[in-house]
């Protein structure tokens, strides 16, 4: 294929000053920033029918009257709210200005079973929570003190907390860690997996409140994008999928999969790092190494949801969470949440398990029904005195297979560093990349998107303008790093320190 063929035939491209690609929140705060420097001459070009991306709801089981409930494919919770005088999360701040319904999710109004009914451990919980701070002081001397970073794991252990084969504790485990991470304690990062928690939950506050909106938590995002899209607005293209991006010092030429093309003066690239990492979009040049090794590096979680609708709330109504630990599986149907209490959805007689990573895998791989029934086994465990029915309805998306999303969101994994990540971040010539994943602070929440999309904005409004309004870390290019150094210089692999042959050695 000739090259000019495979990227559209320039002269016929549409043409913008900045193309956006991908209409979720960090696309639509990039265009808010954009507009706010008065820049409209912008094109959002969105693979779905509508803006939201991993804002996303369906349609599930029926209330009383026989219409559907809405539920939350994606994200469901705002994570740390603010407090009195202190910063805001400003996915709280729209939250309130939209009146999107939501209730605070009390994680203390839990019980917990194991394989023979309701077991009561809920102590373990209070001592992992001892436990964490002296975790975060461990992370907080590695950081501080540039030491070599561990596995949340061997961070865990270190500092005492060995959960073994107790799979009780290793239920608490998983609702404390694996649940808002998506990954297990071996494959994450130490350092970063306690800052993160500490930038949002202690920045902000430790309150978590469950949105359970019926027109949908996307409502918020579309209140934001109508301050400054029109109804049909012609700069969103919507059922666009683009296949190629085509980058250089002067601008950007984004192909389509109907052969059709922009022009961008610059584009802003806020596709998740699934996508990125699945080969889903075809960069010319290839992206530079740098650039790939941090698309490699991080890591994408799955997070399922497993909604069962029941003619009857057989559960303790008042209850919002119900741990199960498995005695042969850790993460097996481990958090089982109830929308039964009093703020979130009464009539609904909806309860919907939570699994991740490889527990993910596993039922994204076999067919509903059997996942159904292992469900329902696992319930039929925690509640052996009732007689438990075959649910009125029964759904789960497969994250991992989404094309638009290739997962739920990011993670760090073991032994990173912040210069890998801010690889991550950086533009290559006039292609800017923007999400959840982008963001150093807030990676895997809504509000990490927020700020690196608007961030994204302004660095190129900043640009265009040369009046920079993003005074925090400058306008246009991000910082990037060429070479990622390793710990170990190369004359140290020697025999005192236990490698006498060199290892590159290869026998003749
Ligand atoms: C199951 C789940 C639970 C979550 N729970 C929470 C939570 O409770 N609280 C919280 O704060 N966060 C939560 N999150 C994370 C939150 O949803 C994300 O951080 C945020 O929505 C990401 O926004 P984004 O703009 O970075 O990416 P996205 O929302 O993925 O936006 C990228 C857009 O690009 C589009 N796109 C992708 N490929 C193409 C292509 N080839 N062509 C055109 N368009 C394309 C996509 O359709 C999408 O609209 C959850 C996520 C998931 C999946």
């Amino acid at each position: 294929v000739p090259f000019l063929e495979s990227r559209g035939n320039a002269s016929t491209c549409k043409r913008t000053t900045v193309a956006i690609l991908g209409g979720g929140v960090a696309g639509i705060t990039a265009a808010q920033a954009l507009s706010n420097q008065s820049i409209t001459d912008f094109l959002i070009i969105e693979f779905n029918g509508d803006i939201g991306g991993r804002m996303i709801d369906t349609n599930f089981g029926e209330d009383p009257e026989g219409n559907p409930y809405k539920v939350e494919l994606g994200a469901n919770w705002v994570q740390g709210l603010g407090t009195e005088g202190g910063p805001e999360n400003p996915i709280w701040t729209f939250t309130k200005e939209y009146n999107i319904s939501n209730e605070y999710s009390d994680y203390s109004a839990i019980m917990t079973f194991n394989e023979t009914g309701a077991v009561d451990y809920t102590g373990i919980l209070d001592e992992f929570e001892e436990y964490w701070t002296v975790f975060e002081q461990n992370a907080g001397y590695i950081l501080t003190e540039n030491l070599q970073d561990r596995s949340f794991r061997a961070g865990l252990s270190q500092a005492g907390w060995k959960p073994k084969k107790d799979m009780m504790a290793q239920a608490v485990e998983w609702w404390m860690w694996d649940w808002e991470t998506s990954t297990t304690p071996e494959e994450s990062g130490f350092v970063f997996g306690i800052t993160g928690y500490n930038l949002t939950f202690y920045q902000y506050s430790e309150e978590n409140n469950f949105v359970t909106d019926q027109r949908g938590f996307v409502t918020l995002l579309k209140g934001i994008a109508s301050t400054f899209l029109e109804p049909n607005d012609p700069r969103l293209l919507l059922n666009s999928i683009v296949t190629n991006i085509a980058y250089s010092s002067d601008g950007v030429t984004i192909t389509l999969d109907d052969g059709s093309c922009v022009q961008a003066d610059y584009a802003i690239c806020t596709f998740s790092l699934g996508v990125l990492q699945n080969d889903a979009v075809a960069f010319e040049p290839e992206l530079p190494e740098w650039k790939q090794t941090s698309i490699a590096t991080f890591q994408m979680g799955t997070y399922t949801k497993i909604f069962y609708q029941f003619n009857e709330t057989f559960w303790d109504p008042e209850t919002q969470f119900f741990l199960y630990a498995s005695p042969t599986k850790r993460g097996y149907y481990p958090v089982w949440q109830s929308l039964t209490p009093e703020g979130f959805i009464p009539d609904s007689n909806i309860i919907f398990a939570t699994v991740v990573g490889r527990e993910s895998y596993r039922i994204e791989a076999q067919d509903d029904d059997t996942t159904m029934q292992e469900g329902l086994e696992v319930l039929r465990q925690m509640f052996p005195d009732k007689n438990i029915p075959d649910p009125i309805a029964f759904m789960y998306p497969r994250w991992s297979l989404v094309p638009w999303s290739y997962g739920s969101y990011s993670n760090w994994p073991v032994g990173t560093t912040l210069e890998n990540h801010q690889n991550l971040r950086a533009n290559v010539d006039r292609l800017y990349f923007a999400g959840e994943h982008t963001s150093t602070e807030y990676f895997g929440f809504l509000h990490g998107a927020w700020f690196e999309g608007r961030e994204a904005g302004e660095r190129i409004a900043g640009e265009l303008t040369k009046d920079c309004v993003n005074v925090a870390s400058g306008c246009g290019n991000y910082t990037n790093y060429e070479v990622l150094h390793g710990t170990t210089t190369y004359d140290e692999y020697n025999a005192f320190n236990g490698m006498s042959v060199s290892p590159f050695f290869v026998a003749e």
